[in-house]
């Protein structure tokens, strides 16, 4: 695939193609192992083999192609890369903003030779960039941007992404095509790490949210314009989308770690499909759902395992 194909305006338009990255070839097999990781809980390489199959067959399924990063790597890289097990939460590494792929930094000094090698393995699907071009990259780890719609993006500063990343980070937003970007602080206190597992947006008129969240207002930047603050739920009112707030229990962790694939489906975890139904039924949307527990022990879900490379117009 040639970086033209590259194209994402959205959260919401139908997804053609995603790219994902098979688990590692390292059991967790300890508290202190997990731990060491950013996991939750030990998982072994076949527990997490047979989750991410379930995963890629569930992508297939909607139609969507599915690039397992692996495939392009050469083989030194393969050695190392075969142990880094966060790597199956491929969302983080980079993004597509627009037709642009931007590369993120790793904030978890565990996941910097991830990152590389993710980094190493996208550049295969692009033509070599021109020595004038400037390079696309971020101290941003993905979980934490949103594309809203064709002229903006959301983004969390927090524990993985610095501030003092925004205003780069706003340049490269503004160099993409984008016209607006939306800050939100997720405090640090409550141990969240990325911003897709409290916040994802449900279609093209509702976007579902951590309750706390209307407690932290909205830093809209517009490019040229002083930046101004507005109400959390106010600021997606305005354009158009309602907020639904939820508050997970128990099992529904990862309530909010969805991709929407289209028209009209999206498709979670099952410990979180039975929260999410209710909620996507009110906006006309449907669950699928696909068993991936034992990758979830590693803190992150569907959303997380997969970087949407191509998306049709929402
Ligand atoms: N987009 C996400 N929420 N990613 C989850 C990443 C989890 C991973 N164990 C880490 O600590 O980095």
């Amino acid at each position: 695939m040639a970086f033209s194909e590259f194209e994402c305006w959205s959260e919401s338009g139908q997804l053609d193609c995603v790219a994902v990255f098979r688990p590692a070839a390292l059991d967790v097999t300890s508290a202190e192992e997990a731990a060491a990781v950013g996991f939750n809980r030990p998982v072994t390489r076949s527990e997490a083999e047979d989750a991410f199959g379930r995963l890629r067959d569930a992508l297939v399924r909607q139609g969507c192609q599915a690039i397992d990063l692996w495939e392009l790597l050469p083989a030194p890289e393969r050695a190392v890369s075969d142990t880094t097990v966060n790597r199956v939460f491929v969302r983080d590494t980079a993004a597509v903003l627009g037709r642009q792929l931007v590369t993120g930094t790793a904030a978890f000094p565990v996941r910097l030779a991830e990152f590389d090698v993710a980094h190493r393995a996208l550049s295969q699907l692009q033509p070599p960039r021109p020595d004038d071009e400037p390079a696309s990259s971020a101290r941003i780890e993905f979980g934490d941007v949103f594309v809203l719609d064709g002229e903006r993006l959301l983004v969390n500063v927090g524990l993985r992404s610095d501030a003092k990343a925004l205003s780069p980070f706003l340049e490269l937003a503004w160099r993409s095509g984008f016209r607006e970007a939306a800050v939100v602080r997720i405090p640090e206190s409550l141990g969240i790490i990325h911003l897709d597992l409290a916040f994802n947006v449900l279609g093209p008129h509702a976007v579902v949210a951590r309750a706390f969240l209307r407690h932290t207002p909205i830093q809209v930047f517009q490019q040229g314009r002083a930046p101004h603050w507005e109400p959390f739920d106010g600021y997606f009112a305005q354009r158009g989308r309602r907020v639904i707030p939820f508050e997970p229990s128990g099992a529904q962790g990862f309530l909010s770690n969805f991709i929407y694939v289209g028209p009209d489906l999206i498709l979670a975890s099952e410990s979180a499909a039975p929260g999410l139904r209710p909620l996507a039924k009110a906006c006309g949307i449907e669950v699928d759902s696909v068993d991936i527990e034992a990758l979830e022990r590693g803190n992150g879900s569907v959303r997380c395992l997969t970087m949407p490379l191509r998306r049709r117009p929402a």
